[in-house]
């Protein structure tokens, strides 16, 4: 059996995060293990609070694992703040992870700071340079380069913007576009467009979190990246388009709807 290993925040309506991680590792057919870097007080109307937790301690459950078990790949999401962020470089380097994709996690969909604000230059100097891919969603995008980005040349600009930065391959997210949902990726070479069908009306929690933890899945699976790119964005979709309404805010993210109803 393969296995992912996710580094991230939890959040506790598991619409997003560790949570949305596993499950999406769960339906892949991949093993799936996490390390939790802070935890969040959070439902499907908003982030209520966050606790970070202890860096020193996030080494420890990184480094646990490492000298355990085989790690075919690891997903990073919510990292919070510099000395988590140093931590987990350090970890991967010397346990020499591969198959690393990087969400660089900073606000939440309610608007909630999910990374400390002195930390994203830390984030794309320690963790970027590490990646194989980095999945910044629009407004990510535009903060890490400082420009505005509203269609897909400017999305194309802000990938070989960020791919310079470390030189890991780049999917700028189009999920927040006005129109479509297309992904723009960069290898360094050559862009490819990932264009998928918008699902309207969906303001769904989890999404970028689902789509980097399905392509950690399917490298673990063995897959080359831009296969697994496609198949984590149809992967996404479905569990989007299928999303369920449980509480008074956005829809959350059905992994398991292929299951039918329970017994
Ligand atoms: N309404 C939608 N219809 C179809 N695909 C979507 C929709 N919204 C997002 N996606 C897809 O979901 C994936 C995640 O993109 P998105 O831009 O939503 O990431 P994100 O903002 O990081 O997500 P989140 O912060 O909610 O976890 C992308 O492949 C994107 O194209
Ligand atoms: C622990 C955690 N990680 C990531 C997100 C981003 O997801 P979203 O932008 O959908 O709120 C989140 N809300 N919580």
């Amino acid at each position: 059996m393969k296995v992912a290993l996710t580094i991230a925040g939890s959040d506790s309506c598991g619409g997003a995060g560790i949570q949305a991680d596993l499950k999406t590792f769960g339906a892949l057919g991949v093993y799936g293990m996490s390390v939790i870097t802070a935890v969040t007080a959070q439902n499907s109307k908003a982030v209520l609070g966050v606790r970070e937790m202890d860096a020193a301690f996030v080494r420890e459950q990184i480094d646990c694992l490492f000298e355990d078990i085989r790690i075919d790949a690891v997903k990073i999401g919510m990292v919070s703040n510099i000395e988590i962020i140093d931590v987990i470089g350090e970890c991967l380097k010397k346990n020499r992870a591969a198959n690393i994709v990087v969400d660089p996690v900073m606000v939440s969909k309610s608007g909630y700071p999910l990374l400390r604000p002195e930390a994203v230059n830390e984030l794309i100097k320690v963790l970027f340079p590490l990646a194989e891919v980095v999945t910044p969603n629009l407004a990510e995008a535009e903060l890490i380069t400082g420009d505005k980005i509203e269609n897909t040349g400017q999305m194309e600009r802000a990938a070989v913007k960020i791919y310079r930065l470390g030189g890991a391959k780049v999917i700028v997210k189009g999920g927040h576009l006005t129109e479509g949902a297309a992904d723009v990726y960069y290898d360094g070479r050559e862009f490819r467009h990932f264009k998928g069908t918008r699902i309207e009306n969906k303001n769904t929690h989890g999404t970028g979190c689902t789509f980097s933890s399905a392509i950690a899945a399917f490298l673990a699976r063995g897959c080359p990246l831009d296969q697994a790119v496609g198949r984590a964005k149809e992967y996404v979709s479905g569990a989007i388009r299928n999303s369920l309404k449980l509480g008074g805010g956005t829809d959350l993210i059905n992994h398991f709807y292929h299951l039918g109803q329970v017994p």
